[in-house]
């Protein structure tokens, strides 16, 4: 009898892809107790898909330009990356995270990490257009998950602000994070039945207010730091630089 149980849990399983739990590296496994499955159903945790856009490597921090090479700029993305997908990784509802960019560096280091490599949408639509082709995506793999935007510049970020962010984003069909100035976007979140429609770009706070989206007002910190000049370095460095990005910068004076 508990032998049929089981395989018919494991059935069940493999069977329902909104099931999969983010384990990176690891193969799917039910994690449940069989006698907690059978005797107590627990309702299912809310969960999100955690989609990062990048764009090319050789294009990536013009704005850093007159402080850094562009190998430094391409070195310095990938370790902000790196520190978002750690963070990213860290976040209790994390079910998957995915990295919609063409370029190959890029792909390789989220795939490293667990992440599932998106390509680049056809056309020249921009961050826009990738983030909503991997919001498609999503919402087609996780039916049941929120979804939340992320800039992969923000070398700040703890798993814990994330995780408040969802939190703080519950009951809102769509919600946002402001920049540490309150003019950009480093966030966009939205719930299982409402398409992302992001307005990432200059002044792009603005536009996700206009749009309906909740602007979320909680203290994160390093979720709303994202780095575009210079002096966003040192901003960042003050609230504690994820481990990639520490490394990188190690000695260096702009921190
Ligand atoms: N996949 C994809 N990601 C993009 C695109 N444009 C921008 N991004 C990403 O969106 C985020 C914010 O982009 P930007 O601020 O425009 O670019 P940036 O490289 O961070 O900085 P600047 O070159 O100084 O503007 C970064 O993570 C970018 O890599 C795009 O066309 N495709
Ligand atoms: C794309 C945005 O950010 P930034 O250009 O500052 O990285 C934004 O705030 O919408």
């Amino acid at each position: 009898m508990i032998r049929k149980l089981k395989m018919n849990l494991r059935l069940r399983t493999r069977s329902d892809k909104d099931q999969v739990i983010f384990a990176p590296g690891k193969p799917e496994k039910p994690t449940a107790n069989i006698f907690t499955m059978v005797i107590v159903p627990r309702p299912a945790l809310p969960h999100a898909v955690v989609l990062i856009a990048v764009k090319p490597l050789r294009d990536a921090k013009t704005r850093l330009a007159p402080a850094l090479s562009a190998e430094q700029r391409a070195q310095l993305t990938l370790a902000m990356l790196t520190d978002v997908l750690e963070a990213a990784r860290g976040a209790a509802w994390t079910r998957a995270i995915a990295v919609v960019t063409e370029d190959p560096q890029v792909q390789a280091l989220a795939q490293a990490y667990g992440a599932v490599a998106l390509d680049e949408p056809e056309g020249a639509g921009g961050l826009n257009a990738a983030l909503r082709s991997a919001d498609g995506w999503a919402r087609e793999r996780f039916p049941a998950a929120l979804r939340i935007a992320l800039h992969g510049d923000l070398p700040a970020l703890r798993p814990m602000e994330l995780q408040q962010a969802l939190r703080a984003a519950r009951g809102r069909s769509r919600a946002y994070v402001a920049d540490h100035d309150g003019s950009g976007t480093t966030a966009l979140i939205a719930d299982a039945a409402t398409e992302l429609a992001p307005a990432f770009g200059p002044g792009s706070s603005a536009r996700h207010a206009a749009s309906g989206a909740f602007a979320i007002a909680d203290q994160l910190p390093g979720l709303r730091q994202d780095v575009d000049a210079p002096q966003d370095l040192r901003k960042a460095g003050e609230l504690g630089l994820g481990l990639a990005t520490k490394a990188l910068l190690a000695g260096s004076e702009l921190v």
